[in-house]
């Protein structure tokens, strides 16, 4: 039996697969790291701790592997998508890694727009100006870190640093380099007009892979650490959204995803570069050659919850917190929660709003406020999915995939919040099946990474919509729409409040 390793490089965690070639998960292992936010709209991690930690993992999952490390024939990469990764001549980081969750960069996106325009930038790029987005990071650093900038050869997106170190090799694939601003999506190339606009050299910007390429081997020590020989293939890999839709079959016209993670995302694949969505959705190539998808973002989905929990119940886990959930009816008896901790990307290109709960009443229980925060948080995304149904989008069913698709109760909320078939499949980690996935393919295990699903992926549990609270949940939802408007005033006046 042949085996590869998927690593899926998440914003909370390294999470890794050891998958067999009929796509049975035979070992895991998820090593977490923190977030360090030093400021209000701040984001940071450590990129020598996600290679710490990915290493650590990967060693753990080998050698508690009870077969023939020799069999493990590839490894491939998913990542949290956007993190600036500044490296000097040597290629070692220069600073923290700037997440794409992290928001100071507002002036820089006008910045952006003021030198490129707001179409032109879009013809180039096919995406809008998001305090997300790597290019205005880097001009984050070069505006206020300008000693630090001058040392900055190259830059790379956070996977691609933990391949880096783990191969001695440079390289940036299609899929990622998509979310950076600076990257031709239809002709898959750096867009040398953006890269001149903004004065960035020649070698800037890394060399250019396939997301299902072989890169090179582990380097001699590293494959010591972990148990492997160098014989074991890298294979690129693709962003945590791209790995997501490989790893839960989005590789046709028609298919829709929900990704909770950290963030959460509504996924629809595109054959085609060529619509307008006019910047409405983020518009990024796929890791499938040729092929693209569109998606909505909320900064913080699984984010909300996981904030909930620290603040309020920070000694249980996510299935004691979520226990009492089905007692409490659709609605959370008359409490809204909107999940801006952080800002918003979709439909809201906001880095100042911030959360509320309306409603809260002398009556609620902690129950409510946990069903609440489930409710806005797929409200949020259900924002995303309105905005696909009213381009034209058939949205009739919805794989859900990440740590929101761990709870049946949540998956069925979901259901009934997007008037749509939930699925769950049998590994609801999708990024990291997804990574798997690319390793096998790159191996030349299977003729196309649709073969390859076929073989590895099955469907779990599926829930449909309940009638009664789909109609419920669409008066809600209209009230919800409502608050960004009602509270966005009061939210900007509070900024130089914040830390
Ligand atoms: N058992 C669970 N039930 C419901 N939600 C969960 C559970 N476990 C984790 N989560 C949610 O999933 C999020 C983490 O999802 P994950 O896909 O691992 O994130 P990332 O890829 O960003 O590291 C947490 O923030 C939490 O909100
Ligand atoms: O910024 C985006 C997509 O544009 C996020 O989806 C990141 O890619 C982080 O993903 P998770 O850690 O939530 O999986």
């Amino acid at each position: 039996m042949k085996y590869v390793l998927g690593v899926d490089l998440g914003t909370s965690a390294v999470k890794i697969l050891l998958v067999n070639e009929h796509g049975d998960v035979v070992n895991e292992v998820s090593k977490d790291y923190p977030v360090i936010q030093k400021r209000s709209g701040y984001s940071e991690q450590e990129p020598d701790v996600w290679v710490e930690k990915t290493v650590d993992g990967l060693s753990e999952v080998v050698r508690s592997f009870q077969g023939n490390p020799e069999d493990i024939e590839g490894i491939s990469f998913s990542g949290q998508m956007h993190g600036l990764v500044l490296l000097d001549n040597d290629l070692y980081p220069l600073r923290n890694a700037i997440l794409w969750n992290d928001t100071r960069t507002s002036k820089e996106c006008e910045q952006i727009y003021n030198v490129v325009g707001e179409d032109q930038l879009l013809k180039l790029t096919k995406n809008p100006a998001l305090e997300g987005f790597t290019l205005p990071k880097i001009l984050w650093v070069k505006n206020n870190e300008p000693n630090l900038f001058a040392n900055a050869k190259t830059f790379v997106l956070p996977k691609d640093y933990v391949r880096l170190k783990l191969t001695g090799k440079l390289h940036m694939e299609h899929s990622d380099a998509a979310g950076t601003l600076l990257f031709d999506i239809a002709n898959k190339e750096w867009s040398n007009e953006m890269c001149d606009l903004f004065g960035l050299r020649d070698q800037f910007c890394p060399p250019l892979v396939k997301s299902h390429e072989v890169v090179g081997s582990l380097l001699p020590d590293i494959a010591d650490e972990i148990g492997l020989t160098s014989n074991t293939k890298i294979i690129a890999g693709g962003a945590d959204n791209a790995c997501g839709a490989i790893g839960s079959g989005v590789l046709e016209e028609g298919k829709t995803l929900a990704s909770i993670g950290t963030s959460g995302v509504i996924l629809s694949y595109e054959s085609s570069h060529e619509k307008d969505f006019k910047g409405l959705v983020h518009y990024f190539n796929h890791g499938v050659e040729n092929a693209y998808y569109t998606m909505g973002v909320t900064l913080a989905a699984g984010d909300s919850l996981s904030w909930f929990k620290d603040v309020f119940a920070p000694d249980e886990d996510y299935d004691d917190l979520l226990e009492g959930i089905d007692d409490v009816p659709p609605g959370a008896n008359g409490l809204l929660f909107t999940p801006y901790l952080v800002g918003e990307r979709t439909p809201h290109v906001d880095a100042n709003i911030r959360a509320s709960f309306v409603g809260m009443d002398r009556s609620h229980k902690r129950d409510d406020f946990v069903r609440a925060v489930l409710e806005g948080i797929t409200f949020s995304l259900n924002e995303s999915v309105e905005i696909f149904r009213k381009q034209g989008k058939k949205i009739e069913t919805v794989i859900s995939i990440g740590g929101g698709a761990k709870n049946d109760a949540w998956l069925q909320l979901q259901a009934d919040v997007f008037n749509a078939k939930v699925v769950k499949l049998k590994n609801e980690q999708g990024p990291g099946m997804g990574a798997a996935m690319l390793a096998a393919y790159g191996c030349n295990w299977f003729d196309s990474l649709r073969a390859c699903g076929e073989e590895f992926l099955r469907v779990d549990k599926e829930f449909n919509p309940n009638i009664s609270n789909v109609r419920k949940y669409k008066e809600l939802f209209e009230i919800y729409q409502d608050i960004y408007q009602n509270t966005k005033e009061l939210q900007h006046r509070l900024v130089k409040f914040r830390n």
